[in-house]
């Protein structure tokens, strides 16, 4: 099996005291071999944490950006400019801002063609709403998120996020996440063609240091994108541990 990537997604917490605390307690516990990892702080912590993760194999990511380069948009950040601090990856279209922002699939998919070609990495984030996977919707909801997040090319990374299992302490099962990956696979494949066999995708919602081994081990499980259980660095390296042996 290739590398894994373990992603830590930060949302809306941390100082400048606790990140720096974290991070310092994340490098020192972190295993020989390890995956690729990757901590997405705000952005109000990108530029410190540059400075302490220049020299380490832990890899910084930002938790949105702009679909234009430059301009009049109060309040935004732009791919080039996360680029410019020495980011490397951008999660989008987390379910949180679609929810809290309205964000559509089309706006997800110009951001991902902005980060791409700002040189980040993009993490798109697809999921279904416990009401669609409860009226069996799940999989044409998934198939349409994907149609419309991911432009032509993309070589990104995709991440499923059931909503459902956000935040909740309730992770899909590994069957719900064996039987989604085929069927994400299958779509990729479907309408990329060979790249889609390719793109990676990562798991994400209530991964904890007590499932995350039997999910990694999921076939075409390429990795984590692991909320809540990232703030706690001994939660985060066990994680990290998990993806080393899968
Ligand atoms: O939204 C998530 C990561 O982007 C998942 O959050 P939790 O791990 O807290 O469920």
């Amino acid at each position: 099996m290739s590398r894994q990537i373990i992603v830590g997604n930060w949302k809306m917490n941390g100082t400048s005291r606790d990140s720096q605390a974290l991070v310092q307690a994340l490098l020192a516990g972190l295993p020989a071999s390890v995956p690729d990892v990757v901590i997405c702080p705000p952005f109000t912590q990108l530029a410190l944490l540059t400075d302490t993760l220049k020299t380490t194999s832990v890899a910084l990511g930002a938790q949105d950006c702009h679909k234009d380069a430059s301009g009049a948009h109060t309040g935004d950040i732009s791919a080039p400019m996360l680029t410019d601090l020495g980011v490397s990856y951008v999660i989008l279209g987390h379910s949180e801002r679609r929810q809290e922002h309205g964000e559509l699939d089309e706006t997800v998919r110009e951001k991902a063609v902005a980060a791409g070609k700002a040189g980040l990495t993009p993490i798109v984030c697809i999921g279904e709403t416990e009401d669609q996977r409860d009226s069996g919707e799940h999989f044409d909801t998934l198939g349409w998120q994907i149609k419309g997040s991911l432009p032509d090319g993309f070589s990104g990374i995709l991440a499923y996020e059931p909503i459902w299992a956000i935040g909740t302490g309730r992770a899909a099962t590994t069957d719900e996440i064996a039987e989604t990956m085929k069927f994400l696979r299958e779509e990729l494949v479907r309408q990329f063609g060979e790249s889609g066999k390719t793109i990676r995708i990562l798991y994400g919602g209530s991964v904890n240091d007590k499932n995350a081994a039997s999910i990694l081990s999921i076939t075409d499980v390429a990795g984590a994108l692991v909320g809540g259980a990232s703030l706690k660095a001994e939660a985060f390296l066990s994680i990290v541990g998990a993806a080393s042996a899968a």
